[in-house]
């Protein structure tokens, strides 16, 4: 097993690379084959540690799985294994990834009974699970937590009952979770303030697939009629936005000249024009985005001229996840920016690595952080950090491909959580990236 990367940074990246399939719908996607005892089959799965870990996870409690490729595999849920999901086994497995927790809805969904272990993710803050557990009262479901066991027991008594509900935030596992329970609830549930990622809207089109039928993908008002069974489908998961952002940020900070193929351009929303506004120039060439090679980048100010700022909002807006990759490549710009994290209170801490590299960056809350680009006028150097989440792990990563000198990133299975051979990928454009 590795646990760093060792970089040698100041080359430029050159060549093409595919995007993986996306992590978030993933973990929504696999949860949902609980819902059918039927075969339901899902392809362009990356492979990568928390959606091999959620399979891991099905496949404990009962789930056939049947690998028909390194990124398809055949699932049926025709027996679930109850007493595993009360198991240490279970709570300890559960407890490395976030996705875990949308095993539930489907689970309260089709058996009427769940299980919810604290679940992990990413250490980013306060990450409260009130969405779900207040949606799936409101459907008729009773709840209990265990101090002991840290476990929350769902119950959905004589069945769930759809009705009308306003989501205290439009949580995006939250509304996954709902949306999996209320499609074999009785009669209709509204979800008003519904997360609308790509995410669950691909959610919704494989439930809908399956026999659902579910109305407003793609809006923040759902309307969920609830029928008695679903049946198998078969669907095919995006690229992954979050990666697509990376690269671009890939390519702006170490110079490079790259290609991301097939990169779901329609499905990007917002975020291709946020990095235009850090003055990355992007060429779409199909559905390929090119990134010219640019040996500097402007940011831009606000149409009064007052100085940008980039923050996160929920969908259609852009999403949190690639703030801190926006906020590494804004270090070598020109002009400053302030990059503001609404969601997660403690997601921008890593900029004291990047500022032991030479980055100038005033880390003005645990929300905001206000960065005065470099303009190239010296490179970064090169450090030992630790990776403390997945996208800060990925933003350093870039950091360091772009640095004088070497680099030593540990904890790198925070990386590995949510993007796929990394490293090998890195290699083929050109990177001097070793695992150690
Ligand atoms: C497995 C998975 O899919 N993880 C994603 C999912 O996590 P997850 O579903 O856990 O995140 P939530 O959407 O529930 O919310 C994340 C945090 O943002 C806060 N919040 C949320 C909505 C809002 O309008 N205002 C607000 O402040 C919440 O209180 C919470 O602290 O969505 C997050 C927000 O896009 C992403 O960062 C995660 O990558
Ligand atoms: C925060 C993230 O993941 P998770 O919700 O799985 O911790 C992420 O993907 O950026």
């Amino acid at each position: 097993m590795s646990f760093a990367f060792e970089v040698r940074g100041g080359r430029p990246l050159r060549g093409e690379i595919v995007p993986q399939g996306a992590k978030n719908e993933a973990l929504q996607v696999i949860s949902a084959v609980l819902l059918t005892p039927e075969k339901v089959t899902i392809s362009n799965i990356p492979d990568i540690l928390d959606v091999n870990l959620l399979i891991a996870l099905l496949e404990e409690m009962g789930v056939k799985t049947e690998r028909i490729d390194r990124h398809t595999c055949v699932f049926q849920a025709a027996d679930i294994d109850f007493d595993y999901l009360q198991s240490d086994a279970f709570r300890s497995k559960s407890g490395r990834l976030r996705g875990s927790v949308m095993l539930a809805g489907p689970l309260l969904g089709r058996f009427g009974n769940a299980f919810i272990p604290k679940p992990g993710g990413d250490k980013i803050g306060r990450r409260r699970l009130d969405t779900h557990l207040t949606g799936f009262e409101k459907l008729g479901a009773r709840f209990s937590y265990d101090k002991n066991s840290s476990f929350f027991e769902l119950r959905a008594g004589k069945g769930l009952t759809g009705t009308y509900m306003l989501l205290d935030e439009p949580s995006v596992t939250g509304t996954a979770n709902l949306i999996m329970a209320a499609v074999l609830a009785k009669g209709t549930t509204t979800l008003y303030n519904a997360a609308c990622e790509p995410y669950v809207q691909q959610l919704c089109h494989m439930l809908n697939a399956m026999g659902a039928d579910i109305r407003g993908i793609s809006s923040n008002l759902l309307t969920i009629n609830g029928v008695r069974s679903l049946g198998g489908c078969s669907h095919r998961i995006l690229p992954d936005m979050i990666e697509v952002g990376s690269f671009i940020g890939l390519a702006a900070m170490t110079q490079g000249e790259i290609t991301i193929k097939n990169a779901g351009i329609s499905q990007l929303g917002m975020i291709p024009d946020k990095f235009r506004m850090l003055g990355i120039e992007l060429e779409y060439r199909g559905d390929d985005i090119h990134i010219p090679a640019q040996p500097d980048y402007e940011i831009q100010q606000f149409l009064d001229g007052s100085i940008l700022t980039i923050s996160d909002h929920p969908w259609p807006g852009l999403t949190p996840d690639l703030l801190s990759i926006m906020l590494v490549v804004a270090v070598q710009a020109k002009g400053s920016v302030l990059i503001h994290q609404k969601m997660f209170e403690s997601r921008l801490f890593f900029v004291d690595k990047l500022l032991d590299m030479g980055a100038q960056i005033i880390l003005c809350d645990p929300h905001r952080a206000a960065v005065i680009g470099l303009n190239r006028s010296h490179p970064l150097r090169g450090i030992t950090m630790s990776s403390p989440d997945i996208r800060a792990g990925v933003a350093l990563l870039i950091a360091a491909l772009s640095a004088e000198g070497e680099s030593l990133i540990q904890n790198i299975e925070q990386i590995d959580r949510g993007y796929q051979y990394i490293d090998e990928r890195l290699r083929q454009l050109g990177a001097d990236i070793r695992r150690v």
